[in-house]
């Protein structure tokens, strides 16, 4: 079992969304803190990669340098981290209890090697799976997306196809939506996570 401090601050359960880059987790996660601002906090990670345009440090992620990174690691700041398309993403410890702090719901929007460690903590998180419809239409997301170079856009494509077998399996999440049609997939991410979000209304109606 990895650190439990973060238990401490058992509030409403966290929800992590998972699933290849470009399925659309960040597309869907700002609908819902739109709609529910005052319901879900996201945990910024951070990553040493580059910000891309209209990203701010910070909000989206805190952007750091591997030295700095890795310092952080080997203090033990952390919950998760891994190395994704030649680049490093963690959770800190701080970024879920800023969030938990505040009574919100936290999201975390991290990749299958963050699920399988989150997994391994006291967290008792919903794990909601997003994937696409086909790796073509993953393809043509990213491309259009204009994020990527050709390398990153392959390595992220190899990444998909390992995650797309890891959501099949069993036990690991709670939840498999398949982001096809936007306004449909929006529905069954509200729908699944209805029960906490009237409880994070009632909480906050009676406070
Ligand atoms: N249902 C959909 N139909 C068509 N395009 C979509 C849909 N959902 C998301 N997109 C588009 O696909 C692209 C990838 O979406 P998004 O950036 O949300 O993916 P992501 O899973 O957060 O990726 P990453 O893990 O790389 O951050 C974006 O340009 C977004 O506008
Ligand atoms: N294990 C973690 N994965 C993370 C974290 N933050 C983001 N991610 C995942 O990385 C990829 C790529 O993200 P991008 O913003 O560069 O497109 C994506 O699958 C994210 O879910 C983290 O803290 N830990």
């Amino acid at each position: 079992m990895r650190d439990a401090t973060i238990k401490a601050m058992a509030g409403p359960r966290p929800v992590v969304l998972s699933g290849p880059s470009g399925a659309g987790k960040s597309t869907l996660l700002k609908k819902l803190m739109k709609e529910y601002d005052s319901v879900f906090g996201f945990s910024v990670s951070h990553t040493t990669r580059s910000p891309r345009p209209g990203e701010e440090n910070g909000k989206d992620y805190h952007f750091v340098t591997r030295e700095v990174m890795q310092a952080g690691i080997d203090k033990g700041d952390f919950i998760e981290n891994a190395e994704f398309s030649g680049n490093m993403y963690g959770t800190s410890k701080a970024a879920v209890h800023d969030v938990q702090a505040k009574n919100l719901i936290c999201i975390l929007d991290i990749d299958m090697q963050g699920v399988r460690n989150i997994k391994q903590t006291d967290l008792n998180a919903i794990y909601i799976s997003i994937q696409p419809p086909s790796t073509e239409i993953l393809e043509k997301r990213l491309r259009d997306r204009k994020t990527e170079s050709e390398d990153s856009l392959q390595r992220r494509l190899r990444a998909a196809k390992v995650d797309m077998e890891f959501s099949k399996e069993a036990g690991v999440f709670d939840v498999v939506i398949v982001n096809d049609n936007l306004d449909v997939a929006y529905g069954q991410l509200k729908d699944a996570l209805l029960e906490e979000i009237n409880m994070v209304k009632k909480t906050s109606a009676s406070s």
